[in-house]
């Protein structure tokens, strides 16, 4: 499990992250959602390491989150992570050099889900296509978490469909996933955990499932009495 427990992120004095605590578990689809600027690709870069947190923990299976970390989570960032002229072979002859939880036949198998051809450059991928790819290179990892932040951003309906299919695959299968987006709607069906982040804290946190039969309400019903209130 992922353990966010009081996290404080301040940029210059802007206070980004006020005490955000909740947790990622394996075998769920847990979703941090909230509109523009509210913290989400902060508190993920924070979890990476990519960004120092002021205050609090992040534990992962009970142990403060270092170095040594990264074999057991994947990051899937919004765009491109490799220079544009490798292509997608090439890109992962390098996550195979610097990855040791590179696993190169969950990567074969991808290939083939998506229906890419590996010998083509990143830059001549359609932004659809390119989502594909970013997608092997994070699920091509052993990992036991997956971090992704606007998975979805800036791509069509058919290549979303293409993607989603591939949150029930064998790929992902038993792993924790947190997904960073404010468009919910578009992963309604497969989210099972929601965390509504508003102004640097959580807002709502709670079960999908849970919301339906005990509230009779949406994700996105719950979205409009927190971010419209
Ligand atoms: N490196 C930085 N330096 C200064 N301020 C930053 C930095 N990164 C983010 N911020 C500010 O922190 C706030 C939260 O940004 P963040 O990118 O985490 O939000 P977000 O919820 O991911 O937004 P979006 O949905 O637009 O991607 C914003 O006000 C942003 O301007």
């Amino acid at each position: 499990m992922i353990e966010i427990q009081d996290v404080y992120k301040k940029y210059g004095r802007k206070q980004v992250l006020e005490g955000v605590s909740f947790t990622v578990k394996p075998n769920e689809i847990t979703c941090i959602t909230g509109i523009n600027g509210t913290g989400k690709t902060t508190l993920m870069n924070s979890i990476m390491r990519l960004s120092p947190i002021d205050k609090g923990n992040i534990l992962i299976d009970d142990k403060i989150i270092d170095n040594h970390s990264y074999e057991k989570i994947a990051y899937i960032a919004d765009g491109l992570t490799m220079p544009r002229k490798m292509t997608i072979q090439e890109a992962m002859d390098f996550m195979s050099v610097y990855y040791s939880n590179w696993n190169q036949e969950k990567a074969d198998g991808l290939i083939d889900f998506f229906h890419l051809n590996p010998n083509e450059k990143m830059k001549d991928l359609s932004k659809g296509n390119q989502a594909k790819a970013n997608f092997i290179l994070g699920l091509g990892q052993d990992a036991e978490y997956y971090l992704m932040d606007e998975p979805f951003s800036g791509i069509d309906v058919f290549a979303r469909e293409q993607i989603l299919e591939v949150f029930t695959s064998q790929f992902v299968t038993g792993k924790g996933v947190l997904i960073a987006t404010h468009h919910i709607d578009e992963i309604e069906i497969l989210v099972d955990r929601i965390v509504m982040l508003q102004l640097g804290k959580i807002q709502r946190d709670f079960y999908a499932e849970d919301a339906r039969e005990n509230e009779g309400k949406s994700i996105i019903d719950i979205m409009r009495e927190v971010y419209q209130a």
